[in-house]
């Protein structure tokens, strides 16, 4: 891990300002109710931001409803909630306005409008002229703080703008500030900066002698860098949103900014444990806000710290800081070794003890990285079944003891007329041999039913294993993907992954074929098995 004193800035007066909840809800196919909004708040909170933007406040009804419940039911432990609105309409007067009345009825203390700061938006977008923009600035901000606000100013399009007209983009800065905003905010509005151009733009706003703020889009894929070099300039507020989230491309990253300047700039920003809450942070808000979170997303994502090469494994086995920038646990996350045809032995080894193995001794730990390879090449992928590795593994090791034997199945699937639209049903026989503890093997044969192949197979394993092994009836079958894939030859094969739960932990497998059916087949009789080995679905499994 590197870290540097970059700034003469203290870290204690910098501000962490999270718009999640205002342009993060911006971005396409992302929706938050009040409930949502609340939760988001509250895990912000824990995490230590300093100001949570909640909305725009009579934009509409919902943020409007967002800071009633605010006021009632969130109690922030040491965020601020900031209000958004714009500037008073052109002509118009601040005193007057309705959106800046609804501002001042959100009823925080903390409020962020928005102010033209192109000369081109203001005569062509707001249709009025340079003068009457900045009487706007002026006559909003000393508004609101004559109601007893403390205000922010974002400049929108301030870096377009400065371009455009320079003089008259510092106009707008100097206006805020001279109105009372504690913080003037420049904006990447459309996120076309590159980093390298951001120190001189900020640098000429400074001279104004105000504290500034930095908001980026994420256009150019610079959002985070071109926080980090306005930081680097000299400004001590950055916004941005958790997972990056926001209108087309999103915003800064908040959650990567934070590990940037936290774990590189050396500023003890968060605790150790409001750090080490990051990657939950990240991914209970995905959960929250229904998207899907980003594997490669740096720091907190899945994969962050997820190593496939053997080469890379074998340096890791030595001292794991050889191939990672930090250590994973210091931001939640957690290192991960992955199984596939590019392992050496090393991943074999590492990936082996953390599954509870000893796979020391060379040979064997050849052995098994061959096995792995040929199966790879054969189709399947252990990448992301580390349950069907783990039974690759202990068979290797001669130490699976299999629970039940299939004999053979069977699986019938017809099309029946109904009354309506007729239905489509599945039929599975399976016959197996389960090893009761107490009275030794046991012949079984059932027959189940689904509204398609798999789930009738996945019936008739449940039905038949129940009898001795009931704690299958707890087993669910979660997830069920299939590939069809070339393999070196012509023939297509089939890679199915299941992920299988028992309600409190989830693993998953892989099956290959020449079929749907049959790859699907593998995978959750090896499912069944994975579990019953591992002694899941009972109050106490085997460690
Ligand atoms: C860069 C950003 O992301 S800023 C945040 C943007 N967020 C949003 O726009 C989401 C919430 N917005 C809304 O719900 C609506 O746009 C509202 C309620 C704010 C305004 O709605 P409407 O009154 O129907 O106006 P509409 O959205 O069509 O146009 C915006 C108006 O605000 C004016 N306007 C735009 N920016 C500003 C500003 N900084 N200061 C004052 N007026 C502004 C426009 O000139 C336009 O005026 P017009 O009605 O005279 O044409
Ligand atoms: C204010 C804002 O969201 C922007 O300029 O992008």
């Amino acid at each position: 891990m590197t870290s540097r004193e970059v700034l003469p800035l203290a870290p204690e007066t910098f501000h962490l300002f999270d718009t999640t909840l205002r342009d993060g809800a911006q971005q396409e196919g992302l929706r938050l109710s009040v409930a949502d909004k609340l939760r988001i708040a509250g895990l912000l909170d824990e995490l230590g931001v300093s100001f949570i933007e909640g909305g725009w406040p009579g934009a509409n009804p919902n943020d409007t409803a967002f800071f009633a419940a605010a006021r009632d039911q969130l109690q922030l432990r040491s965020a601020h909630l900031v209000a958004f609105g714009s500037t008073r309409r052109a002509g118009g007067s601040a005193a007057t306005d309705p959106l800046t009345q609804a501002l001042l009825d959100a009823g925080t203390e903390y409020v962020c409008i928005v102010a033209k700061s192109h000369d081109r938006h203001v005569t062509d977008a707001l249709r009025t002229t340079l003068e009457e923009n900045l009487a706007m600035v002026q006559d909003t901000v000393s508004h609101l703080v004559s109601q007893g606000r403390h205000v922010f100013v974002d400049c929108e399009h301030f870096f377009d703008g400065y371009r455009s007209n320079p003089g008259y983009a510092l106009d707008v800065v100097r206006t805020a500030a001279e109105a009372g905003a504690e913080v003037v905010v420049l904006c990447d509005t459309n996120g076309g900066m590159l980093p390298s151009q951001m120190g001189d733009v900020v640098s000429a706003a400074g001279a104004i002698g105000v504290d500034l703020g930095i908001h980026c889009h994420n256009d150019t894929g610079c959002a985070v860098a071109n926080s980090l070099a306005a930081v680097e300039a000299g400004v001590m507020h950055v916004q941005g949103t958790i997972n990056g989230y926001g209108e087309r491309t999103g915003n800064a990253d908040l959650t990567t900014v934070i590990g940037n300047l936290q774990l590189k700039f050396g500023w003890p920003l968060l605790s150790e444990r409001q750090l080490a809450s990051l990657t939950r942070t990240s991914h209970a808000v995905a959960e929250i806000t229904n998207q899907a979170p980003h594997a490669r997303q740096p720091y907190v994502g899945h994969s962050s710290f997820a190593h496939k090469a053997g080469l890379h494994a074998s340096a890791i086995k030595v001292d794991p800081d050889l191939y990672q920038h930090i250590d994973p646990m210091v931001v939640g996350n957690d290192m991960r070794m992955l199984i596939s045809d590019m392992s050496g032995r090393a991943n074999i080894q590492i990936k082996g003890e953390q599954l509870g193995f000893d796979l020391s001794d060379r040979e064997l730990a050849a052995r098994v990285t061959e096995a792995v390879k040929q199966r790879e090449a054969a189709g399947y992928s252990y990448e992301a079944a580390d349950a069907s590795f783990e039974l690759l593994l202990r068979s290797q090791l001669g130490e699976l003891e299999a629970p039940f034997e299939i004999s053979s199945w069977r699986v019938l699937t017809e099309h029946r007329p109904g009354e309506a639209e007729g239905e489509t049903y599945s039929e599975a026989t399976v016959k197996l041999v389960a090893q009761d503890p107490e009275t030794g093997p046991k012949r079984l044969a059932v027959v189940g039913e689904g509204n398609g192949p798999v789930d009738a197979l996945d019936d008739a394993l449940t039905q038949a294993l129940a009898p001795v092994f009931s704690q299958v009836e707890r087993f669910k079958l979660l997830d069920y993907r299939v590939r069809i894939m070339e393999t070196g030859g012509t023939d297509a094969v089939t890679r199915t992954l299941i992920d299988m739960s028992d309600g409190s932990r989830t693993w998953t497998t892989v099956g290959v074929g020449g079929n749907v059916i049959e790859s699907s087949w593998e995978a959750l009789a090896d499912a069944y098995l994975h579990g019953l080995v591992n002694g899941y679905g009972t109050h106490q499994p085997k460690q």
